[in-house]
């Protein structure tokens, strides 16, 4: 199975998975630590590699014992190694991970040791990105409350896995170990999902708000239009986008748990698409959570860097400045665009927006770093652009962009006199308000006003 996934024909987490279902036999404790093993191989393909040089046997055998001994340890391996094996894996033991340069001793290919060896603090970011990641769950608001869900899993079976709020989304919960949550009742009746941080804080900069037009231009399985959808307490209109029919089937079901009914996936042909047109100007927020290298998510992913190429990264950013273009096109007079990536790589992140930027000028940048840590106590951010890190931040690496389209002179003059009447009809309600007094008690409309206007942001 180590020298399929090798082929890098496709991702390590769907080879892994079709080989477990061929063999049932194995234990969930078996499974869990074939995959824990293969994991780490491809954390640290290109140590094990050079390691593996001084070694005998079947290449992929060697970088399964020092998968298996890193995982495992070497005690639980010592009867299934012959003495040469044992002799190497004591030279290979002594080796000082000091003595070997960066890309070596962090696994990376020289293209990406070099790209990300150009970022700030450079050495603590690679060495997050190949670290395991915890599991983040973020309570669907729909149907359940963060810190009822948190203090339940606290007090029964669950607290093995030491569940703890998250830093910074108000949704979030996040665990230790690798809890099957797929069977949890909870999950199974849509109160929970399985989202990073990351991905949860970048609803705080979409903002939707109730009855709404909104699109995510790149839904995918869906995962950040659940979160969309339930900030619009399922009112208005979302659509979900996709060029991929697959990845938006596996998002009904997702959909359907969730108990939201304001989604309308659409398999689009590409971000040229008839149906995309048609939407030109209509909508108030639109997310572009485009298609990247997702070098962000190495902690998850790790074959990614494996699989990615400088050639292909080439493509990807003109595909993703195609996509923001069009995208861009649905967004209101005066709504909101979001382009948002999970790599760490400034061509698909500051170089798009800025490129976008330059080439409409229709469109006004808004510091996304300031939005977001306006959300979030304690999040240190360094705008105009919000990244990530799991270095600093302890999410996946994320990336986003926040863009307003202009008003028309005509509509912000339209917009500041519905502001002048709705200030004139608040102040005359205040002073009916106050007429009535204690009579009316709360169940005066002046109370419902705000509760009923208040945008799905405030609900978080
Ligand atoms: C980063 S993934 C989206 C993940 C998803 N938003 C989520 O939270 O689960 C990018 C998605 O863009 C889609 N995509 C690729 N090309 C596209 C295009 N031209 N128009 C719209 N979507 C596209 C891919 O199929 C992929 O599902």
């Amino acid at each position: 199975m180590l020298g399929e996934i090798l082929q890098w024909a496709w991702p390590a987490d769907a080879t892994l998975s079709r080989w477990l279902r061929a063999h049932r036999e194995l234990g969930s404790r078996d499974r869990a630590e074939v995959a824990e093993a293969v994991f780490d191989v491809l954390r640290n393909l290109r140590r094990y590699r050079q390691f593996g040089e001084s070694g005998v046997g079947p290449a992929s055998r060697r970088l399964a014992v020092l998968g298996l001994a890193a995982t495992l340890g070497r005690g639980e391996l010592e009867p299934g190694l012959a003495p040469a094996e044992a002799d190497w894996l004591d030279h290979v033991a002594n080796i000082d991970p000091a003595s070997l340069p960066r890309a070596v001793r962090e696994s990376l290919p020289d293209w990406l040791d070099e790209r990300l060896g150009a970022l700030e603090d450079s050495d603590a970011l690679i060495e997050a990105l190949n670290q395991q990641a915890p599991l983040d769950i973020r309570v669907n608001p729909m149907k359940a409350d963060r810190d009822e869900v948190l203090a339940a899993m606290q007090d029964g079976p669950e607290s093995r896995y030491l569940p703890q709020a998250s830093a910074y989304s108000p949704w979030g919960i996040r665990l230790q170990g690798r809890p099957a949550i797929n069977r949890w009742p909870l999950f199974e009746s849509g109160g929970i999902e399985v989202q990073d941080e990351g991905s949860q804080l970048l609803a705080l900069l979409v903002a939707p708000r109730r009855g709404e037009m909104v699109i995510d231009f790149c839904a995918g399985a869906g995962g950040k239009t659940l979160l969309l959808g339930a900030l619009m307490r399922s009112t208005g209109r979302l659509y979900a986008f996709d060029v991929s029919a697959a990845r938006l089937t596996r998002a009904k079901p997702r959909f359907a748990r969730s108990g939201l009914s304001n989604v309308v996936p659409v398999v689009i042909d590409g971000e040229n698409d008839a149906r995309v047109k048609r939407l030109a100007g209509k909508a108030q927020r639109v997310l572009v959570d485009a298609p990247c290298s997702g070098i962000g998510t190495l902690r998850r992913n790790p074959d990614l860097k494996w699989r990615q190429h400088p050639d292909a990264l080439a493509e990807l950013c003109t595909l993703q400045s195609r996509i923001l273009s069009s995208a861009a096109r649905c967004v209101a007079p005066g709504g909101r665009l979001v382009y948002a990536t999970c790599s760490l790589l400034p061509e698909e992140n500051e170089a798009q927006a800025e490129i976008f930027l330059a080439s409409h000028p229709e469109f006004e940048r808004v510091d996304a770093a300031a939005l977001l840590a306006a959300r979030c106590d304690g999040l240190v951010l360094a705008g105009p652009y919000v990244q990530l890190r799991p270095d600093v931040h302890g999410t996946d690496g994320f990336f986003a962009a926040v863009f307003e389209r202009r008003k028309t002179p005509a509509r912000a003059a339209e917009e500041e006199a519905e502001a002048v009447v709705k200030a004139a009809a608040a102040s005359a309600e205040d002073d009916g308000a106050e007429a009535v007094g204690d009579e009316a008690g709360e169940d005066t409309g002046h109370v419902q006003v705000p509760e009923a206007g208040r945008s799905a942001e405030d609900q978080g």
